[in-house]
């Protein structure tokens, strides 16, 4: 299976500041991958790039075509609509019909558990409420890979939970089709339950790139750096 990304010696700078420094990286389908690492150490700006939001200042990022992208934040941008609304007209501007459009867009509130409040204008809902209708409006959208940008981190515990087994689910392909998940997390419990691989970045470097299981083995970590094992260590506490 040819990789849904492949990045070779990627650069993302601004000004003189390097986001992300020599990136080479392959990604394939069906994968749950955590990217962790210090606050400004290129979580997002990797993200960001996954998704076209940023480019390279240097290198190649190779995209498949025919993937289906969408993206989470850590607070979602809802607008001042109805949650049905919220959901429908991200359909609409990809070309599905106005009254397809809400039809779909309630199935997909329904599959996050927001079917109740389907006509409540978004901006009212609760943060775990607009988070999983951000969940929503990605699912509708059917993506092969959805990216999230530290999902849970505002959020309490209890709806870190929903948040976080919905992620699951989606990744599982209980809906049918398993969708590839790459996530930002300061969470490592959140990482274990939910990524098989791991990416390390310090200082905008990809320092480690290993299977979930490795990378949480203290004596593989120390040879990553003496840093990561802080890190991790510092996360944990
Ligand atoms: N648009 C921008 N303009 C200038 N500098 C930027 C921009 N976006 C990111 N940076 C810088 O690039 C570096 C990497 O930032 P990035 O947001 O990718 O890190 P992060 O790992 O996601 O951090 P956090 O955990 O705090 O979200 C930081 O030093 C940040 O200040």
């Amino acid at each position: 299976m040819s990789p849904l990304f492949r990045l070779q010696g990627v650069d993302v700078r601004f000004g003189n500041l390097a986001a992300l420094s020599k990136v080479e990286l392959n990604i394939k389908g069906g994968q749950g991958v955590a990217l962790i690492g210090a606050n400004g150490s290129g979580k997002s700006t990797l993200l960001r790039l996954l998704h076209g939001l940023a480019t390279p200042s240097t290198g190649h990022i190779q995209r498949d075509a025919a993937v289906r992208q969408a993206m989470l934040f850590q607070r979602p941008h809802m607008l001042r609509t109805s949650a049905r609304n919220n959901v429908a007209l991200g359909l609409w501007l990809r070309g599905v019909r106005w009254g397809d459009a809400k039809a779909q867009a309630l199935r997909a509130l329904g599959r996050v558990g927001l079917a109740r409040v389907a006509d409540q204008n978004a901006r009212t809902l609760s943060g775990g409420q607009q988070q999983r209708l951000a969940l929503a409006r990605a699912w509708a959208l059917q993506p092969d890979v959805l990216l999230l940008d530290e999902p849970t981190a505002s959020l309490d515990p209890h709806a870190k939970r929903e948040v976080e087994a919905l992620m699951a689910e989606f990744s599982s392909g209980q809906d049918g089709r398993a969708m590839t998940i790459i996530f930002a997390s300061h969470n490592l419990g959140q990482v274990k339950r939910l990524a098989s691989r791991v990416l390390y970045l310090e200082r905008g470097q990809l320092l480690a790139d290993l299977p979930v299981h490795e990378f949480f083995n203290a004596g593989r970590l120390q040879q990553v750096s003496s840093a990561a094992q802080l890190f991790v260590k510092g996360e944990l506490e």
